[in-house]
């Protein structure tokens, strides 16, 4: 039996009641069902856009070309028209040539030496977040030097970019466009597109829906391009999604930002399985935690329980899931239970027969192995955000840069953490103000200090290529300021690799979470090398409104015209 579909601006919601309009509209073409409608709909828009696609391909191929040769037009001069003569196509009517040589040969006494590897680095002005790039590999690096260890370097990835999903402008198009046409003219809803499973894009999954991201559609010019349907997506999802998008850092004033915005997410973290059976766990604690320690209640201990509600045991499990080692006495704390509990319930949930005991390290992981290619603030062991400074003028090491954390949690002294929630109480919300306005000063302090820095010059130096100061500088002045990429850790091992093979290193380890790579984006501080003897200059990791960032500080006097220096610390030459 065959269904009728109508042509109507009425959104259908169910099949059934199209059969109810049959008496009152005129049928269109005929189907099987809904996937032979949306295939057939999406095969018209198909057709239509190759099509338009053939076209466009010929008028941009028509537009480079220049004017067909005119058969009347006469060469005027004898070597041109030979040339004509010879290659045919070559319209010679504007051009003017002067000399033409007869073609020799260059005989190569010896083969082309290979170029000298050199870093491109693009300029920036801050630090850019990137993250994690270690979970596809863009590319193979060194791919034709036989003595990089690309077996070893692939084991920090998992897998390879062409493995990510594609994003293909011209199909997404397409699939926006049928779906346009299934919905304003046959009255499907989004969802029931989707479920026909026909389209090769699903248009309202979660994150990846179509109609999500249609906005980023291309430039096409083909019609269907330009006209978007309605987005699915329900207002208040619309607008999460758009708030993630502004900065999550409270002090920073730009939308968008790709150093807080976390552009493409980080995966959630991985389920870990547990290692430590129930004895295991008494081995850690040094002392009870508190009178309800679960080393002072030994098994079959009869202390009345408190209830849990189902939510706690929701989140006690998840933590689980994530942390299923870490002490009775932490967890107690996190949930807020008595701790002796806390270890009943672990026994329960994780049965000691169902854990294996093994070694710390997956072997198929590479061992983790020092970084002996990374450069540090030295004085980075005894790091503490900074205060706020009140001083006039630039910050110095002297007068010591500019600040601390998010304004809501920071008092006057940029100690006192004042809780979001008591943001109502007067004195506090007069505080958390007049420390904002110390940050903005300050901020503005450092970033105008670093504007104002030192004139710089790169050129061949002492190992490689080297920075140079144009001016003479005071010791504590600011010189610049150290930029890159913010990476994760996963990213700096990948990273380090490459680094190692090539002796070149850009990695400044900012702290156990982050380094700043300014392998491939950065600034002239890049090109400061290394002296452990007599280093003119120190990098000092600061606290600037809620963002590390490192300033390059004149150590000693520096005359203009000098080479500068840091000590890279003494594991960055180690050999691994
Ligand atoms: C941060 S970069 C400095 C800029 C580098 N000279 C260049 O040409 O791009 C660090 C790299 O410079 C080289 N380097 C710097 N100081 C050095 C030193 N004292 N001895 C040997 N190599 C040094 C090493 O290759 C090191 O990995």
């Amino acid at each position: 039996m065959s269904t009728y579909y109508y042509a109507s601006k009425r959104r259908l919601g169910q099949l059934s009641d199209v059969e109810d309009l049959a008496a009152e509209r005129q049928p269109t073409p005929v189907h099987e069902n809904h996937a032979s409608l949306v295939r057939s709909v999406y095969q018209t828009v198909w057709n239509e856009f190759c099509e338009w696609c053939k076209q466009d391909f010929a008028n941009s191929m028509n537009d480079l070309g220049t004017p067909p040769v005119d058969a009347n037009t006469r060469v005027k001069d004898a070597e041109d028209s030979d040339i004509v003569g010879e290659l045919g196509q070559l319209n010679l009517q504007e051009r003017e040539l002067t000399t033409l040589t007869d073609p020799h040969t260059i005989i190569l006494e010896a083969p082309f030496e290979p170029p000298p590897s050199y870093d491109s680095c693009n300029p920036v002005s801050n630090n850019h977040f990137t993250g994690d790039d270690a979970s596809h590999m863009p590319f193979l690096p060194l791919a034709d030097d036989p003595s990089f260890d690309w077996k070893g370097y692939c084991v920090n990835y998992k897998y390879f970019a062409w493995q990510t999903k594609f994003f293909d402008s011209n199909l997404h198009a397409m699939v926006v466009e049928a779906a346009r046409r299934l919905h304003e003219q046959h009255g499907f809803s989004y969802s029931q597109i989707d479920d026909t499973g026909v389209l090769p894009l699903s248009l309202t999954a979660g994150e990846d829906g179509v109609l999500r991201t249609v906005r980023y559609q291309g430039s096409s010019d083909w019609a269907g391009a330009k006209s978007h349907p309605v987005p699915a997506v329900p207002v208040q999802a619309e607008f999460k999604e758009l708030v993630s998008q502004f900065c999550n850092s409270a002090s920073c004033m730009m939308g968008f930002c790709d150093q807080h915005v976390n552009w493409f997410p980080m995966p959630p973290p991985r389920p870990v399985s547990p290692r430590m059976q129930s004895s295991d766990l008494f081995s850690d604690i040094i002392s009870p935690c508190g009178d309800d320690c679960f080393i002072l209640r030994v098994p079959g201990n009869t202390a009345i329980e408190t209830e849990w509600t189902p939510n706690e045991i929701d989140t006690f499990n998840m933590i689980l899931d994530y942390s299923p080692d870490s002490s009775p006495c932490d967890l107690a704390t996190i949930c807020k239970k008595p701790c002796f509990e806390i270890f009943k319930r672990r026994r329960r949930t994780l049965p000691d027969d169902n854990i294996k005991r093994r070694p710390a390290e997956n072997s198929l992981k590479r061992p983790p192995r020092l970084k002996h290619t990374m450069f540090n603030d030295l004085n980075s062991a005894q790091f503490k955000p900074n205060a706020p400074c009140h001083h006039k003028g630039p910050c110095n090491l002297i007068a010591r840069g500019a600040v601390v954390a998010i304004p809501n949690y920071v008092d006057v002294d940029g100690q006192a953490a004042i809780a979001l929630g008591q943001k109502q109480d007067v004195p506090a919300v007069r505080n958390v103000v007049r420390a904002s306005k110390l940050i903005e000063n300050a901020t503005r302090s450092f970033v105008e200090s670093v504007k104002q820095a030192t004139a710089l010059e790169v050129k061949p130096g002492s190992w490689g290529v080297g920075l140079f100061l144009l001016e003479s500088a005071d010791p504590g002045e600011l010189i610049t300021e150290y930029v890159g990429e913010l990476v994760y850790e996963l990213t700096t091992e990948s990273r380090d690799d490459v680094s190692m093979h090539r002796q070149r290193n850009y990695l400044f380890n900012l702290n156990a979470t982050f380094a700043l790579d300014s392998e491939f984006i950065g600034n002239e501080s890049r090109y400061i090398n290394h002296s452990e003897d007599t280093p003119n200059c120190r990098a000092q990791v600061m606290m600037v409104n809620g963002d590390h960032r490192i300033g390059i500080y004149a150590q000693t006097h520096i005359e203009a015209g000098a080479e500068l220096f840091l000590n890279y610390g003494p594991e960055f030459f180690k050999a691994t």
